[in-house]
């Protein structure tokens, strides 16, 4: 559904230029429910913009639902959907008007218009909503609208920019939802941008991880976390016993990267369960006392962390109940 080589944008402004997106290779097979998951500034909406036709590609090549962008970019756009950040809506229009006016855009007659809106409002969950103004609807509603109008042309292949930013947890859960059953039942192919952790884990089949403008690694959420090796522990010691509760911890079968802060020692082990019977064993055989103890599954956010140096969870800060998610 999308294949692209050497995918580049740079920008100038003021003098100085930015290398937004460096030359990105990228495959997207018909059916794939497949996200970009990048910090801010990562180049994940310059990409989406290049794919969609809305910004020309500095270098490179690519195919969109089987069009060449550059030679036939009206073609890709009779093909794909666009969901942008920010929505598509004006506001003071009603919900039954946005969908017969976005149909008539796409060439649909008045008749065909309002019945494919008609369905489009039933499939999301927008039933008796026609009549509202745009602008009295809620986070969820409104996102719903954006989807639905991007589907007014049936297209098999949709493009999303950070669908929930900005949505309370419920609306969230409920678009998930919605963007599951348009794969599901309706066959659609989806691209979605993200700098959610959760989102990219529960909602795509294979995430592309984007840092800088260039792709840092590829695969399912499983296959991208089995990277990091190992659960991560932390152990709460009691004063002045840290250095040797870390080298009591340092012993432990496999164990690595093992810090401390303050009164706590960190590591990594092969399997976090096996390994606290024994290191309790080897901490008390010390006189070690153990105040507490934590063991973590790999997330998205060590893979990020582990390829990067740097957290992605600082890219989440505003969106405390999603961090919530991730390390529940
Ligand atoms: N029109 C522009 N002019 C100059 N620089 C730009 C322009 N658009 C994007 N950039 C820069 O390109 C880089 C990538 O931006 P982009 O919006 O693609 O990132 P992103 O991953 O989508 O971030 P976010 O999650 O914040 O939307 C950033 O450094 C941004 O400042």
């Amino acid at each position: 559904m999308i294949r692209a080589r050497g995918l580049a944008r740079s920008f100038t402004a003021r003098g100085r230029t930015v290398e937004a997106v460096k030359g990105v290779d990228l495959d997207v097979a018909e059916g794939e429910l497949v996200g970009f998951l990048g910090p801010n500034g990562a180049g994940k909406t310059t990409t989406l913009r290049m794919l969609t036709t809305l910004l020309r590609p500095t270098a490179g090549e690519a195919t969109v639902g089987g069009c060449d962008l550059l030679a036939d970019p009206l073609g890709v756009r009779r093909r794909i959907g666009y969901v942008a950040q920010g929505g598509g809506t004006t506001g003071e229009c009603r919900v039954q008007e946005e969908l017969e006016l976005q149909g008539r855009l796409y060439g649909l007659t008045k008749a065909d218009a309002l019945a494919r809106g008609a369905e489009l409002v039933e499939r999301l969950d927008l039933a008796g909503l026609d009549q509202r103004l745009t602008k009295t609807l809620s986070g969820g509603q409104r996102r719903r609208l954006d989807i639905a109008l991007s589907l007014i042309h049936d297209p098999k292949l949709l493009f999303f920019d950070e669908p929930t930013t900005g949505l309370d947890p419920q609306s969230r859960a409920n678009l998930w939802e919605h963007i599951r059953r348009l794969r599901g039942e309706h066959g659609v192919t989806l691209f979605l941008t993200t700098h959610y952790l959760d989102e990219a884990d529960s909602l795509c089949d294979r995430i592309l991880v984007i840092d800088n403008g260039e792709i840092v690694a590829e695969g399912t959420p499983d296959s991208l976390k089995s990277r990091v090796s190992g659960d991560g522990v932390t152990v709460g010691v009691g004063e002045g016993t840290v250095a040797a509760a870390a080298e009591v911890a340092g012993r432990l079968p496999g164990a690595h990267e093992v810090t401390t802060v303050d009164s706590s020692v960190s590591f990594r082990v092969p399997r976090g369960d096996t390994a606290l019977p024994e290191l309790l064993r080897a901490l008390d055989a010390r006189g070690i006392a153990m105040t507490s103890v934590q063991v973590r599954r790999p997330t998205l956010d060590d893979v990020f962390l582990t390829l990067t140096g740097r957290s992605l969870r600082d890219a989440e800060q505003g969106a405390p109940a999603e961090q919530e998610a991730v390390h529940a």
